[in-house]
């Protein structure tokens, strides 16, 4: 019924229960229907011509505004934390403390580096960042159709919504949770604004009293996209939810990875750059039959 199902970079533990949840989608209709979404390697790429692309924090981390000394301590954060982020034999409980301890660290380090909330939209131009091939699509039909998107993301929101914006796609459906910069009377970066978003707690524990699902509690069909495993609890501040399709892109380590994502993501898409999945399920949710 989605021929962007039969790409060979689709797999799926139980495609009967993926078209199940598909259908139902369907059947309920699209007032019911919201999209929650991570930003950083979901709906931008992880790679493109071989190399990798930038998080929005790797933005800030590679920019002119920041001195040579700067971007060696950055660096040498992420070359310790990242494989921490995605070790799939350590725990959540192992996991968490080093992620709060990663984030506050590269947070410090970019404030003392006076960046300018001027500078942020020529970081943004300067950048190697990418949507996700089909991005385009993406944004369009959702705002078409009316349905909500929201992006919670333990990315810098300043830059995450600034990509946006640059690519002609923030939408009135879009609304962000993320982590804000913070700039003080001259417009110079002093710190983050609370609460810290890192990989592992993106759930209800850092959704203002969830007032936006509380808003949406009428859409009980949900799409999720993610790229970790720490996506998979985006949801959890919804209500009541009666479908929910998680779709995973995984980019890194995946003969590793693969085994986990089956089980935990409906659809799993392996080293996939484009949107051309979910824009096919979208496509078929959102034509009349
Ligand atoms: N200092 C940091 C901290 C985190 N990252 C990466 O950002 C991504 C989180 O953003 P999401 O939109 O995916 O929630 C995650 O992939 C971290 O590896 C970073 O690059 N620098
Ligand atoms: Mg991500």
């Amino acid at each position: 019924m989605i021929v962007e199902l039969d790409k060979m970079t689709v797999r799926m533990k139980n495609p009967d229960h993926v078209r199940g949840i598909i259908s139902s989608i369907k059947k309920d209709g699209i007032n019911k229907l919201q999209v929650i979404s991570d930003f950083d390697m979901t709906l931008s790429r992880f790679g493109w011509n071989g190399r990798r692309c930038p998080t929005s924090h790797n933005i800030l981390d590679n920019s002119h505004v920041i001195t040579e000394e700067g971007k060696k301590e950055l660096k040498d954060l992420l070359h310790y934390y990242y494989p921490i982020e995605i070790d799939p034999n350590r725990t959540l409980e192992e996991k968490c403390p080093l992620m709060v301890e990663w984030w506050t660290r590269a947070h410090d380090l970019l404030s003392q580096q006076k960046i300018l909330k001027r500078d942020i939209a020529q970081i943004v131009k300067e950048s190697e960042v990418m949507l996700r091939d089909g991005f385009n699509e993406f944004f369009d039909q959702l705002h078409k159709n009316n349905v909500p998107l929201f992006i919670f993301s333990a990315g810098v929101g300043d830059i995450l919504e600034e990509i946006i914006h640059q690519a002609n796609v923030f939408h009135p459906n879009i609304n962000v949770v993320s982590n804000y910069m913070d700039f003080d009377d001259y417009g110079i970066l002093r710190g983050f604004k609370s609460p810290l978003i890192h990989t592992y707690n993106k759930n209800n524990s850092v959704l203002n009293n969830t007032e936006y699902f509380q808003q949406l509690s009428t859409k009980t069909s949900i799409i999720l996209l993610g790229d970790s495993i720490g996506d998979l609890t985006m949801a959890d501040g919804v209500a009541s939810v009666k479908n929910i399709l998680k779709i995973g892109f995984l980019n890194d380590k995946v003969e590793e990875h693969r085994g986990k994502y089956l089980e935990s993501y409906d659809i799993v898409l392996e080293r996939d750059e484009t949107l051309d999945v979910v824009n096919g399920i979208l496509h078929y949710i959102f034509t009349e039959t």
